[in-house]
């Protein structure tokens, strides 16, 4: 459903990303995995047109995905960066609204559907967004992410900065998304066990390429490959 193809990237003349192909099934979750550095935003960035293919593409449902992130987006490409954005001085619900209706969509049906899916929002839906603790910030950025109805998910290390009930919580939501929603994930993270309760299979990157590819059962047991690879 979700190809990235042989992308090969980086920032002005510097290559940071080399022949990299990854594939994400319909309604599947998929673990990016790799020490600091190793290239996996960057990769999240390829795959959201942020920055300029040198070369490689994205395949969405087998077609090639439009070139601008904006209409990227809209072909059904959500997605949440390192560090979350969420714009600080709008409310939760305007922060909601707003991203259903750049892409088209209602941003009444959007909130309501969020507050819905989200009850952590509901008491702080008047709340200015950069009030919020750390993990209501990621919870609300992955709200703005499916307010524009993605087919699938790229998250960069939401985990990041999150207290650890919070961090359960999110995958239990990123789960029921998958489940009720059928939109698939592909998730960029350093917290293995995080990975190892929420997606399938993986992806495992060193030094800007995809040294391996694994399921989740080889993940779990392969101890020397986590402290390999990992550095866990
Ligand atoms: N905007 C940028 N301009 C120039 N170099 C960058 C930029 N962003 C990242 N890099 C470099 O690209 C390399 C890969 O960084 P990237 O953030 O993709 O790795 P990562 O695996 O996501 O690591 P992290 O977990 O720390 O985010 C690093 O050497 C980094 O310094």
């Amino acid at each position: 459903m979700f190809r990235i193809v042989n992308a090969t990237g980086g920032y002005g003349k510097t290559v940071i990303i080399r022949d990299v192909s990854i594939a994400v099934d319909k309604a599947e979750i998929v673990a990016l995995l790799g020490r600091n550095g190793v290239g996996k935003s960057t990769l999240m960035r390829f795959a959201m047109a942020l920055i300029p293919a040198l070369s490689g593409h994205v395949e969405i449902d087998g077609r090639n995905a439009p070139e601008a992130p904006a209409k990227r987006a809209k072909a059904g490409v959500g997605y949440v960066p390192q560090g979350r954005y969420v714009f600080p001085r709008m409310t939760v619900t305007e922060n909601i609204g707003v991203a259903a209706e750049t892409n088209g969509h209602s941003g009444r049906l959007a909130v309501e559907t969020a507050l819905r899916e989200f009850p952590m929002l509901r008491p702080k839906a008047d709340d200015l967004a950069g009030g919020l603790s750390g993990g209501q910030q990621q919870v609300l950025a992955l709200a703005r992410a499916l307010a524009t109805k993605p087919k699938i998910l790229l998250l960069d290390e939401p985990t990041e900065g999150v207290q650890p009930s919070i961090i359960d919580e999110m995958a239990g939501i990123l789960k029921r998304i998958n489940r009720e929603r059928g939109v698939a994930i592909l998730v960029a993270e350093q917290d293995l066990d995080f990975c190892l309760s929420i997606a399938t299979r993986a992806y495992v990157m060193e030094k800007g390429s995809v040294q391996l590819e694994t399921d989740r059962e080889s993940l779990r047991t392969d101890k020397k490959l986590q402290q390999q690879l990992l550095g866990v």
